[in-house]
């Protein structure tokens, strides 16, 4: 799993080590992590020319101390300081390793750069970049960029962007990620992303993101005495209004990860299903998970209400989200920004803009998991869980082919047949929300193997996607 920490936490880790270790120590750990990271980037230090750009706080140290290491590795290194009060035992050490600094109004770039150092600010900066760092910025454009700890400008905490920031190739940051490395749309602005370890001791995070180690564990797989009715029971009411949704969802949830499958909808549709999908069982029935909305146009509200008779989880998707009111038990809501927008009265731009904010909210006044679709899926669990764990999962499997119409009912068929999967052996809707949105991006990605698919493909790739978890 991968944690992203607020600002507070990690600073109260770090008052903890540095009292525990000697001056400086914490710093050249940094710095010699970047530095590193630096060289891996290049291919090499000697005879590059770098530049380091260098604020006021230990960001701009940890450019400086890793800006000298670099220079006695036989890099041509500058610092352009935007600050008179640039960290001075950084610039010391710099300057004793042989490299050169300056004034940022005395800088020019002549000549070829090879790399820019942002160490403008870290997590102690605030959103937005002052303008002679925008000058600079301007005039090294088309430079490969690495960031120190956080692409300086972006909202570390919130992952949101306000004014002008650094857009990274690499950042490298420290102790543990932050959420503007994982979160849209500040996350979109770091590239490759390397964690140094630092020693910090860290609480449990609010924001994680799962890898395959965590897929592996948690998802529901089927013992030796297993039968359908104990793998898990989905329904899906769907199609009602564009059948191909109520195929596609269907598709979703016969990826074999429930023991059985019930289709409810129009006949015509039923008979389509039953020909495409023929293990799944027309009509209704018990099931321990309902799909709702997906095409079910004017249908929708109806479905929910039946699904919600059962007593059971629901997945609720598309036309059945305005439907959704708070105090309806045990929701999975997925909708994409514009159905986000809809349900919360809030404009569409601003759901964009402030993702990790808008699905707490959500989450909160629905008291529901909210799965917030996009290039970084949020899954925010309900207002009212006390469940150990991070509150907000990121998912980042996925392609850029993966936005292609149906693949949102292929989700939410997905996630229904995780939910009845998981019912009987305790798993939680915001985890079974969170492990559908990483198999989901990781069977888009093995069915598009760099090229064009559809919701289809996706739902074909799912069994491929789960074998090479459970398979290690
Ligand atoms: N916290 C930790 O555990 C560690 C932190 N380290 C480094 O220390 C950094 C944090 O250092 P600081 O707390 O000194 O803070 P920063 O280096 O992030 O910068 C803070 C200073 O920048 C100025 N500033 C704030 N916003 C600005 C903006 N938008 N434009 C220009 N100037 C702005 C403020 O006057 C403030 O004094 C981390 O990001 C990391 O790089 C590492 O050295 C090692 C461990
Ligand atoms: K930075």
């Amino acid at each position: 799993m991968r944690s992203a920490h607020r600002v507070d936490q990690v600073r109260a880790a770090e008052v903890r080590l540095l009292a525990a270790l000697p001056d400086g120590a914490l710093m050249a750990r940094a710095a010699s992590g970047l530095a590193t990271a630096i060289i891996d980037f290049l291919g090499g230090a000697r005879g590059r020319r770098i530049v380091l750009l260098v604020g006021s706080g230990d960001n701009g140290g940890d450019a400086l101390f890793a800006g000298a290491l670099l220079a006695r590795r036989g890099a041509g290194v500058t610092a352009v300081l935007l600050s008179p009060d640039a960290h001075p035992a950084g610039l010391a050490a710099l300057h004793r390793a042989g490299g050169t600094s300056c004034p940022a109004a005395d800088f020019s770039a002549r000549g070829t750069v090879d790399l820019v150092v942002d160490g403008i600010v870290g997590i102690g900066g605030r959103p937005g970049l002052r303008p002679d760092a925008v000058a600079l910025l301007a005039e090294l454009e088309g430079v490969p960029v690495v960031a120190v700890d956080v692409p300086s400008g972006v909202g570390v905490d919130s992952g949101e962007l306000a004014g002008a920031h650094v857009t990274a190739d690499l950042t490298v940051t420290f102790g543990t990620h932050k959420p503007c490395h994982l979160i849209d749309p500040a996350a979109a602005h770091c590239g490759v992303v390397t964690l140094v370890d630092i020693g910090l001791d860290l609480p449990t995070a609010d924001v994680g993101a799962l890898g395959t180690t965590d897929v592996s564990r948690l998802l529901p797989v089927p013992s030796h005495h297993s039968h359908k009715y104990t793998r898990g029971v989905v329904g899906l009411r769907t199609g009602g209004g564009y059948p191909g949704a109520g195929l596609l969802s269907t598709a979703g949830a016969s990826s074999g990860l429930a023991g059985m499958v019930r289709y409810v909808g129009p006949d015509g549709l039923t008979d389509q299903v039953r020909a495409a999908h023929p293990e799944v069982v027309a009509g209704g029935g018990r099931v321990n998970a309902w799909v709702v909305g997906c095409g079910s146009g004017d249908e929708a509200g109806r479905e929910l209400d039946e699904a919600l008779a059962d007593g059971v989880p629901v997945v609720v998707d598309a036309d059945a989200l305005v439907h959704v009111r708070p105090g309806m038990p045990r929701l999975i809501l997925t909708p994409h920004a514009g159905e986000l927008a809809r349900m919360l009265d809030v404009e569409r731009d601003e759901i964009e803009s402030r993702p990790l904010h808008w699905v707490r909210e959500a989450a909160a006044h629905f008291d529901a998991v909210v799965l917030l679709k996009g290039r970084r899926t949020l899954i925010a669990r309900p207002g009212s869980s006390s469940a150990p764990g991070p509150h907000v999962w990121v998912n980042t499997t996925g392609t850029p082919w993966l936005a292609t119409a149906g693949a949102g009912d292929v989700l939410a068929g997905l996630i229904g047949s995780i939910v009845a999967s998981g019912d009987q052996v305790g798993l939680g809707l915001h985890d079974a929300a969170a492990l559908g949105a990483w198999l989901h991006g990781a069977a888009a990605t093995l069915a598009s193997g760099g090229g064009p698919i559809t919701a289809g493909d996706v739902a074909a790739a799912i069994g491929d996607a789960v074998r090479r978890v459970v398979t290690g």
